[in-house]
């Protein structure tokens, strides 16, 4: 279907949001009317420049508190609308949004509302112009899309028809499944948006909160369904009021919203990119160091051992179990300490994962290889962090460990005698650029198959983290995406990587042994959890010497700690027993304050 968006949803002049939204493949756009406003260009230029671009003015809007007025009022809201007609025909729009009124001076009256939006019909009619009635969510007297249908079925006008808004009916909690009712030809329009679950003002939750579909908690594709089967052939639009995006560069967040239609068009049936690859487990992490020594001493503690060296460049591989991490040296910022680049994400076929990625927008990496080294697929993720396809060690594919040459361990390291402890990586934390939590939230499910968890607020000392964990269906591959409380922290937050291990107790004494700092964790939490959870004693001291922070769900038990910071990195170690799913959110406030106060003891004075 035709693929449109609102101005409002992008940031920028009308001029560069036109420029952006073409870019990204959209075939229209709606034209909000203080985005022509505001811009320096007539109408006549705007429709040029949509015209140069192969964008289509699919609406302008809206025009606001018409209907169901005294009489006085009504001669008034006629005359504003001659001049909108004016300059509709100007710009080449053939479509007019009209908001369901909230202003005092209407009349709760059905008749009166049809009578006089009838009036308003033919007006436009002498103009070639259509009308879409949308019920807003805070509509004076009209405010669900089956009441707005119901006045313009009373006002019986070929140019009057409704507009749907899957924000007004899904955040009133309307059910959608009423649309098929209504005619598919009086569907005038059609404007998508998804918004987080949250109990809000809806018209302030609608005005700062709503994101493209597939980033909040609305079934969208329900709606656009129930659309699709009433008969409705217009254009999917998106119309995104959000702080956020308004901020951010439109020419990313417009990729973004093509990435939402084309994956919602995919989940309705009327689109088949290629199918998802979904990852089965993490086939490596690449850190960035400079000054490997320090990150050397810690990962020995950690139990891993250097295996190999690459062919062609600094980077070294370290394993231990299933997990592996490979450490490059070569262009890492000496200043910022460690830093965690990239993924590899072990998949039944890289080049369907990549071929997948690259059909929703997905920047893929230019491989930057030598000439002999294994052929490597990557793209790039939200917030600039590299994802390799890889299959690791296959009969069916060449693998990337063999750009690897064997070595003989380090005897620098005084690392602990072989052994395994960590069986692999369990989930990988990443901190997202406060700008990019909502394209990452839906990059992963969109793109890899990850499913997404509720997102979460946690208490941070010196402001709110959120948090939202995309997993495989197994839960064999788990990446949980974190928001950064403060904006300019952004370059310098820590990721970390999770390590499982099958006895927690064992591992950790064994970092701790070899000079591997654990963070520690203060005694009040330890005087809760006995409290809370009712834990032996003695097992509650091993925690307490160690560490090591507990939680529980109805699957199983979950046993975390933590090693100090190297750089932008740290590592956690975790149990899971008898299924747990989550990541120990109830203990993310008391780690999190921890490392403020194990930053603060580095710090002099
Ligand atoms: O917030 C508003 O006023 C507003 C205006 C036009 C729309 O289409 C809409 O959904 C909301
Ligand atoms: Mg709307």
């Amino acid at each position: 279907m035709r693929k449109s968006i609102a101005t409002v949803s992008l940031s920028g002049s009308l001029s560069e949001k036109l420029g952006a939204v073409a870019a990204a493949g959209f075939d229209g756009v709606e034209i909000f009317e203080n985005d022509l406003l505001a811009s320096p260009l007539g109408p006549e230029d705007i429709r040029k420049r949509a015209a140069d671009l192969g964008l289509r003015i699919d609406l302008y809007q809206p025009f606001r508190d018409f209907e169901a007025v005294p009489e006085d009022v009504l001669e008034n809201n006629l005359r504003r609308a001659e001049q909108k007609f004016s300059v509709m025909e100007r710009l080449g729009a053939d479509t007019m949004l009209v908001c369901s009124s909230v202003s005092p001076d209407s009349i709760d009256e059905d008749e009166l509302a049809a009578d006089q939006l009838r009036l308003l019909a033919q007006r436009a009619e002498a103009h070639g112009i259509r009308l879409a009635y949308e019920a807003l969510a805070w509509g004076r007297h009209v405010s669900t899309y089956d009441h707005a249908w119901r006045i313009v079925e009373l006002a019986d006008h070929a140019a009057l028809g409704t507009c749907l808004d899957s924000f007004h009916i899904l955040s009133r909690g309307s059910d959608p499944r009423g649309i098929e009712r209504i005619p598919g030809e009086k569907i005038f329009f059609l404007q998508l948006a998804d918004a987080p679950r949250v109990a809000m003002d809806v018209l302030q939750w609608s005005r700062h909160y709503r994101c493209f579909p597939g980033q909040g908690g609305f079934d969208v594709a329900g709606l656009v369904h129930a659309a699709l089967r009433a008969g409705y052939t217009g254009p999917l639009s998106l119309e995104v009021f959000n702080d956020v995006f308004r901020q951010a560069d439109a020419s990313r967040t417009a990729v973004d919203a093509m990435r939402s239609l084309l994956t919602l068009e995919e989940s309705v049936g009327l689109a088949s990119p290629p199918g998802r690859v979904v990852p089965s487990s993490f086939a490596f992490a690449e850190l960035a160091a400079a000054d490997t020594e320090p990150l050397r001493a810690l990962l020995g503690a950690l139990g891993f051992v250097r295996t190999g060296r690459h062919g062609g460049k600094p980077v070294e591989l370290w394993e231990q179990g299933e997990a592996r991490l490979v450490v490059n040296t070569a262009g890492a910022s000496r200043r910022e300490g460690p830093a965690l680049t990239a993924l590899g994400l072990e998949t039944p076929d890289p080049g369907a994962a990549t071929r997948r990625a690259e059909s929703l927008l997905t920047p893929v990496i230019p491989r930057r290889r030598a000439a002999g080294d294994v052929p490597l697929e990557a793209v790039e993720a939200p917030d600039g962090t590299e994802l390799f396809f890889c299959r690791t060690r296959r009969e069916d594919h060449p693998s990337w460990t063999d750009d690897f040459a064997p070595v003989l361990p380090l005897e620098d390291t005084a690392g602990p005698e072989p052994g395994t402890v960590v069986t692999r990586i369990d989930h990988v934390a990443l901190t997202q650029p406060w700008h990019r939590f909502d394209e990452a939230s839906l990059f992963y499910p969109s793109v890899l198959g990850l499913q997404p968890n509720e997102s979460l607020d946690l208490a941070d000392p010196y402001g709110l983290f959120r948090s939202r964990a995309v997993a495989n269906p197994e839960g064999t591959l788990r990446i949980a995406l974190n928001v950064a409380p403060v904006p300019g922290e952004r370059e310098t937050h820590p990721q970390h990587i999770a390590l499982a291990t099958d006895d927690i107790v064992t591992t950790a004494r064994r970092v701790r042994d070899h000079g591997g700092g654990l963070l520690p964790i203060p005694g009040n939490y330890y005087d809760d959890l006995r409290a809370r959870h009712g834990l032996a004693d003695d097992t509650l001291a091993t925690l307490r010497e160690l560490g090591i922070l507990y939680d529980r769900d109805e699957y199983g038990e979950f046993h975390h700690c933590y090693t100090v910071t190297l750089g932008r990195v740290f590592f956690e170690l975790v149990q899971r027993t008898g299924g747990y799913r989550g990541y120990g959110a109830p203990n993310a406030t008391v780690r999190l304050a921890a490392q403020h106060t194990a930053e603060l003891g580095l710090r002099p004075g």
